[in-house]
């Protein structure tokens, strides 16, 4: 059902189907995003992100914070979850030394706001102690520290867990604010045990009575500050718990609150491949597809939607992308352009542009497949040669800005049986390129 505005098709969809909640990955890596939540929080909230560590157990030369997924460092993702924040107002983050000049060309290019780079420590207490101190020379430098600053909250958060969302963010800063400290906590996947200096079981831990201390954490400024002025040596040297150090050196007992699965911390190099794929499998849950008006593409169009909703992609059907349907150049990730019988790529560039006008692929790449449905009457052969290389120009132009342009070429049919057989093979590529996000295929033509 073509329709002439997106939020048009709640009523005219097929009653079998719910109407897809309109929700879009959100700018945080790899979670699906609620509405944005209108929270109001009535003090400063501050994060710092602790990203100074070598990355030692992914066995790679390049520290994980600063590996590529889906072409963007990790951290970028991170960082993203939080400014997206409204009521957090700063963010830190704590790389060791040589990484500064890195660290600070990635907020560049990824034009992140609200953050301030300052160097790391050995070890992730001391980096995240020097977060917490920056934090308090901001306030300085404004002026006295406000007596409203020294209550305010300090999330605390390792740079490479980037699955964070708001409304647990919302729970440990509340938390925070009220306790003093707070931390995120998940129920322990293996039994925990002690070993004899012989190496034999000494005794296990009766599991259900323990949590694994994960991230987030919130602490009001002066207890973490406090807990920093307060702890050893040792402390700084091999310790990994900041709620410890507040109830050793603070009294203050932090409140734990479980929280999702998405926290998870990338540590070993496999961890990175799970991060990048949970992100494409966001990215990949809709698409939209442009028909440009014609009835030869609206019935295509209605096809594939049949055949790919099937295959766990939901896709919209719009004439074009103006007026209320430029509402998709910021929703979508996925585009799909069918035109029928011409082969200019016109309609492709003039996506391209539009995209281009509204920065789409900042952060995250986007595909678009150019469905190129051939008519009954024969191109002639040296259009036909001429749109493979067409196609293949347009795509690595675009691939630098980080839109992946592909092509399927598909020929008009007068039998069925076939002409159901090629939209089905349309609808089993468009998902595939729509999930893997191949750079190997960007300028293909594929023949369905
Ligand atoms: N001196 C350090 C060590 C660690 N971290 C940060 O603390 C977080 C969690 O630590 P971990 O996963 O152990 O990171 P690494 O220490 O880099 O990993 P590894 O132990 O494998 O070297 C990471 O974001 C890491 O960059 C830090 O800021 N400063
Ligand atoms: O020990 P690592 O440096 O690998 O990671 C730090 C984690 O231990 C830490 O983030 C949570 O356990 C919460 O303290």
């Amino acid at each position: 059902m073509e329709k002439t505005s997106p939020n048009e098709d709640a009523d005219n969809r097929d009653p079998a189907r719910p109407a897809r909640p309109r929700t879009f990955p959100t700018r945080e890596a790899g979670v699906r995003d609620r509405q944005p939540m209108d929270r109001s929080v009535d003090f400063p909230v501050s994060v710092v992100l602790p990203a100074g560590g070598t990355g030692e157990r992914t066995g790679l030369q390049t520290p994980k914070q600063f590996c590529s997924v889906l072409g963007r460092p990790l951290i970028s993702f991170t960082i993203q979850a939080f400014e997206r924040v409204s009521w957090i107002q700063s963010i830190v983050v704590v790389v060791a030394k040589e990484y500064m000049d890195l660290m600070t060309d990635i907020i560049q290019r990824f034009q992140h706001k609200k953050v301030q780079v300052v160097p790391g420590g050995k070890t992730r207490h001391r980096s995240i102690c020097n977060g917490v101190l920056a934090l308090g020379e901001a306030t300085r430098e404004e002026g006295q520290m406000l007596a409203a600053d020294r209550a305010k909250v300090v999330i605390i958060h390792d740079a490479v867990r980037p699955f964070v969302e708001e409304d647990f963010l919302y729970k440990i800063a509340m938390s925070a604010k009220e306790q003093g400290a707070a931390g995120a906590v998940r129920p322990l996947v293996s039994t925990v045990i002690s070993t004899t200096s012989e190496g034999y079981l000494d005794h296990s831990l009766e599991r259900a009575k323990y949590r694994a201390s994960e991230m987030p954490q919130g602490f009001t400024y002066d207890v973490i500050h406090q807990a920093y002025q307060r702890c050893t040596e040792s402390d700084f040297e091999f310790g990994t718990e900041c709620l410890h150090l507040a109830l050793q050196y603070c009294g203050t007992n932090a409140k734990l609150i479980e929280g999702p699965p998405t926290l998870w911390k990338v540590t070993y190099k496999r961890d990175l491949a799970a991060a990048e794929s949970i992100i494409k499998e966001t990215l990949s849950q809709s698409a939209c597809i442009i028909t440009g008006g014609s009835a030869q593409a609206v019935t295509l169009a209605d096809a594939l939607q049949k055949a790919v909703g099937a295959l766990d992609t939901e896709l919209d059907i719009t004439p074009d992308l103006m007026g209320d349907n430029s509402k998709y150049l910021l929703e979508e990730w996925n585009f799909i352009q069918i035109s029928v019988s011409h082969s200019c790529l016109s309609e492709v560039e003039a996506i391209l542009m539009d995209l281009e006008a509204v920065n789409r692929a900042l952060l995250h790449p986007v595909v678009v497949i150019w469905v190129h449905l051939n008519g009954l009457d024969e191109l002639s052969v040296s259009r036909k040669m001429a749109v493979p290389a067409a196609i293949r120009d347009l795509a690595s132009a675009a691939k630098l800005r980080n839109i992946l342009v592909y092509g399927i070429q598909l020929h008009q049919s007068a039998d069925t049986e076939r002409w159901e057989r090629s939209v089905l093979r349309v609808a089993e590529i468009t998902s595939t390129l729509i999930r893997d996000r191949s750079p190997a295929l960007v300028g293909q033509l594929l023949q369905a």
